[in-house]
This record gives structure tokens, sequence and C-alpha cells, in this order.
């Protein structure tokens, strides 16, 4: 009885010591939490900059954010509370100002720049990031972007977007029409032409290609991939973390991006298209096969989706906005009696025209987030584009649409960067404009469209990683009669 005793009250204290080293072990770890979250709040080098305080601590409200679909959003609510630059991650700045756009993104006087976050050129089984941009300070890519390229790529923009018209013109009397679909299947077409040799076939069968879905979800791989990176070891669990379906879209997407871009390889380089310029350069770069995948990839996601946003954006704006629709529509059918007229030099003389697309590009920016940039000390820095083109600091009234602030030049225009500026600027701007110029004029000559969802909500709930998530725009397309 006795030895029983002892024996329970031994276990007993064996306990409490056990108890009493975990007590002790939970202690030094609070403490030195307490001591990091203390140095990281109060005198770690950016403490100077405000931010919600458990934001800065760890990078958990950070990958949160941009995982949320929210971030545009979320961070203009951090901008609007604490003002034009925030803290909100331990080595995270963004900035609501249009002076940091020269500040982060161009040259230096020293001659130098700040570099890309190199998150986004990590590239693996899973994701081929853009290496773009270490090509392009080799000059391999400049070539496929040069004035005579670009005449090439007007006569291919003028084949699709008749192409385009023909689509209307069959689907329009068989109901509503999603234009959000239709501008998909062109913009991809076109680049699916010069990034790989051929297109995607979707205006052709007037279905979007299942590609394209896939590469469309595989874009919320970005958000995830940055997201977990962010946060102290948790990369090594990525596979589990990464939703099933998003991780496969993009694996999917690099190796039918691989396949395509070997077949489009062997094709050499006769062929005048974007991997043209880049095969050419192919052996003096070294450029490995998953390399040239990449490329291929960047390119497809970069121009396509992004014009296709604008033209979406742009045709619910100028929906919801019947005055500038009817301007849009005058200034263009006075320019033009026939589509065949239609040329990327006459559309860039129309100011109307040009203006809606500025104010479109203002008012819904197709990359609205940051493009980050990374200092010497690992400070990520990046102007919040949503937020700088809402800030009333630069443009009065800056949530109504209105095409005309930018033939009065009363707001301050220059805080607009929709392309980016400094040596990592977009580099199909000038393609851009020649397929949004010819897209909507002839658009806007040919067809008056209307929008059948009245009180349609462009951005309210629009989910946004790193690219829009766009919601359908159903709309009814009655063809023109009567072209002067
Ligand atoms: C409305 C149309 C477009 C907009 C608003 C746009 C915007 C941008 C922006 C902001 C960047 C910088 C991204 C960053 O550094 O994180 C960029 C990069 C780039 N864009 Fe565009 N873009 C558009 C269309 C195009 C087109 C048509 C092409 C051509 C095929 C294109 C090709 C590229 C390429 C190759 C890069 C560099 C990607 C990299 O460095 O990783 N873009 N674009």
């Amino acid at each position: 009885m006795e030895n029983n005793f002892d024996t329970k009250t031994l276990e007993v204290k064996a306990l409490a010591k056990q108890m009493k080293h975990v007590y002790t072990g939970f202690a030094i770890c609070a403490l030195v939490f307490g001591i990091y979250a203390t140095w990281i709040i109060y005198f770690h080098p950016l403490s100077r900059f405000p931010g919600p305080k458990l934001a800065i601590i760890l990078n958990i409200f950070y990958s949160k954010t941009i995982i949320s679909g929210c971030s545009a959003k979320v961070v203009k609510a951090l901008h609007d509370r604490y003002g034009d630059v925030v803290r909100w991650g331990p080595n995270e700045l963004s900035f609501a100002h249009g002076s940091a756009w020269k500040e982060i993104y161009d040259w230096r006087k020293d001659g130098k720049v700040l570099v890309k976050d190199p998150l986004f050129y990590r590239t693996d089984d899973t994701c081929a990031s853009p290496v773009i941009t270490v090509y392009t300070f080799n000059g391999s890519s400049s070539h496929a972007f040069s004035a005579r390229a670009l005449l090439e790529q007007e006569e291919l923009i003028q084949h699709y977007a008749d192409d385009l018209m023909e689509a209307i013109r069959e689907l329009g009397p068989k109901g509503p029409i999603n234009l959000v679909d239709a501008f998909n299947w062109t913009t991809f077409d076109v680049l699916g032409e010069l990034a790989f040799g051929e297109p995607f076939n979707s205006l052709k069968n007037r279905k979007t290609d299942s590609w394209i879905a896939i590469i469309l979800d595989s874009i919320k791989f970005n958000a995830w991939d940055v997201a977990i990176w962010k946060l102290p070891l948790v990369h090594y669990f990525q596979y589990w973390l990464t939703p099933k379906h998003i991780r496969e879209s993009s694996i999917q997407h690099t190796n039918q991006s691989k396949e395509k871009i070997l077949k489009r390889a062997a094709q050499g380089i006769g062929r005048k298209d974007f991997v043209s310029y880049i095969l050419a350069k192919r052996g003096e770069l070294n450029i490995t096969d998953w390399e040239l995948a990449a490329h291929s990839n960047a390119l497809i996601v970069a121009g396509s989706e992004t014009s296709a946003t604008t033209l979406s954006g742009l045709h619910y704006y100028l929906l919801t906005n019947p005055d500038a629709y009817a301007r849009l529509k005058k200034e263009v059918r006075s320019a033009f009696t026939s589509p065949e007229e239609v040329t990327a030099k006459i559309a860039t003389a129309l100011p109307y025209l040009t203006a809606c697309i500025d104010e479109t590009f203002r008012a819904y920016p197709p990359i609205p987030l940051r493009c980050r940039d990374t200092d010497q000390s690992q400070t990520t820095l990046g102007v919040h584009m949503w937020s700088v083109t809402h800030n009333p600091k630069h443009f009065v009234g800056p949530y109504a649409y209105r095409p005309e602030r930018w033939l009065e030049g009363t707001d301050d225009l220059d805080a607009s960067k929709p392309f980016l500026i400094g040596p990592r600027m977009c580099m199909g701007i000038n393609m851009a404009w020649i397929e949004l110029r010819i897209l909507m004029a002839k658009l806007t000559l040919l067809f008056d469209f209307e929008l059948v969802d009245k009180n349609l909500d462009w951005t309210g709930n629009q989910e946004c990683y790193t690219l829009w998530q766009k919601p359908s725009l159903y709309v009814r397309a009655k063809p023109v009669t009567s072209l002067s």
C-alpha cells in the first residue's frame, strides 16, 4: 500500500518536472518572440513607417491578403488609414503616391536599379516563372518588339480583329454575348501565334480553349507561391497547402507550354514570331528548353490576359457611361466609313479613343497590385497601382469614369503608369496600344452594344491575384447598318 503510494508520488513529481520544462520552454519562446516583436515593430530600420502592428511582426497578414483575392482593396484601405507609405509586413513597403514610380523603378543617378523581387524568378517543375527580364538585359527579346516586328504584329492583329467582328456578327442574333470570353479568344489567339507559333483556335471554334481556362487558373498559383515562400519554413509544405486545382493547373500549363514550344522550336527561325527572335540567340545565350518554355509562358500571360482585361473594362465603363460611349461612337464613325480603313496609325490620331483607353487603365489597371522590387537590405518596395490611380490627391473623383480628364489635363495624369516605367517597363506596350486601338475602333464602328445586367458592379466583388478574375460581361450586340 505504502509502496504503491510512493510510486504514485514519484510519478506525479516526474510529471510536474516535465510540465515545468514545458512551461519554461513556452516562456522562453514567448520571451524570444516578444523581444523579436518589439524589435521588428520599434527598432527595425523600417520602424519609422506606419502600418498595422500585427501585420508587421510576421508575413502572415501579407500572405493571407494576397491569396484572399482582395489585396487591391485591402492595401488601398491600409493606405487610406496610414498614409501614402505603408509597412504591411516585416520587410514590405507599399507606396500610393505617383512620385514613387521614378524612385523605385527607374535607373538611379549612380546607374543602378533595384532588382526585381527574386520570388518572381523562382522556377521549378511546378512553376515556370518569367525569365524574360533576364533576357531583356541580354537583348534577345527586344528585337521581338522592334518597329519592324510591330508592323508584322499589326497585320496579325488586323486578321484576328476581323475574325472577332465576324464572330460577334454571327453570335449576336443568337442572344447575349459574353464579351470577356470573346476578348480572351481574340487576345490569346494573337499571342498563341506569336509565343507558340500557332493560335488556340478559340475564335474559330467560338469556344474558350481548355488550355486558356488552365492558364487563367494557373495565374492564382503565383499568388499562392509568393504567399507561401514569404513565411519561414512553410514552403516545405507547399504541395499540401496549395489548393489542388491551382497546383495542377500550373503544372499542366507548364508542361503544355514546354511541349508546344519544343514543337515550335523544331520549325526553326523562318517564321517571324516572338520565338524566332529568341531562337536566333538561343545558342549564344545558352537558353535551355525549360527557359524557352518559361519565356513563352510569361509572354502568353503578360500579353493576352492584360489586353483582354482592358477591353472588357473599357466596354463595361462605356456601357455604363452613355455620354462617353456616344462621344466615342461619334469620333470613330466620323473617322472611318468601313473596317478596312481602320489602321493603327489613323486610330492613334483619335484623341477621345486614346482618352477612353487611358481612363480605363486608370480606373481599372490590368495589373492593379504592386510590381515588387528589392533593395540591398532585402526590403521589398512597390507602388500599389490601384491605390495610386484611386488617390484623390492625383485624380479628382477617382471612382468616376471620366475620359475627359485626359483631355483637360487638370489631374496629375502622370501618376497613372499601367505599363510601369524604367528598365522593367512592359515590353509589349506598343503592341498593346495597337491591339487596343484597332479592336476598339472596329468594334465601335460596327456595333452598338448594350449591357444586359444594368446593375452589374464590375469591380465591386472582383477578385485579383496579380491579375483580375473577371466576371462575365453579357451584352446585346446590334450591327450598325448605316455606315456613311
Ligand atoms: C493592356 C495591356 C498591358 C498592360 C497593362 C501591361 C502591363 C505590364 C506591366 C505593369 C509589366 C511589369 C510587370 C512587372 O514588372 O511585374 C509588364 C511586363 C511585361 N509585359 Fe506587359 N502589359 C500589357 C500588354 C502586353 C503585351 C501585349 C505584351 C506582348 C506580348 C506584353 C509583354 C510583357 C512582357 C514580356 C513583360 C515583362 C515580363 C517580365 O519581365 O517578367 N505586355 N506588362
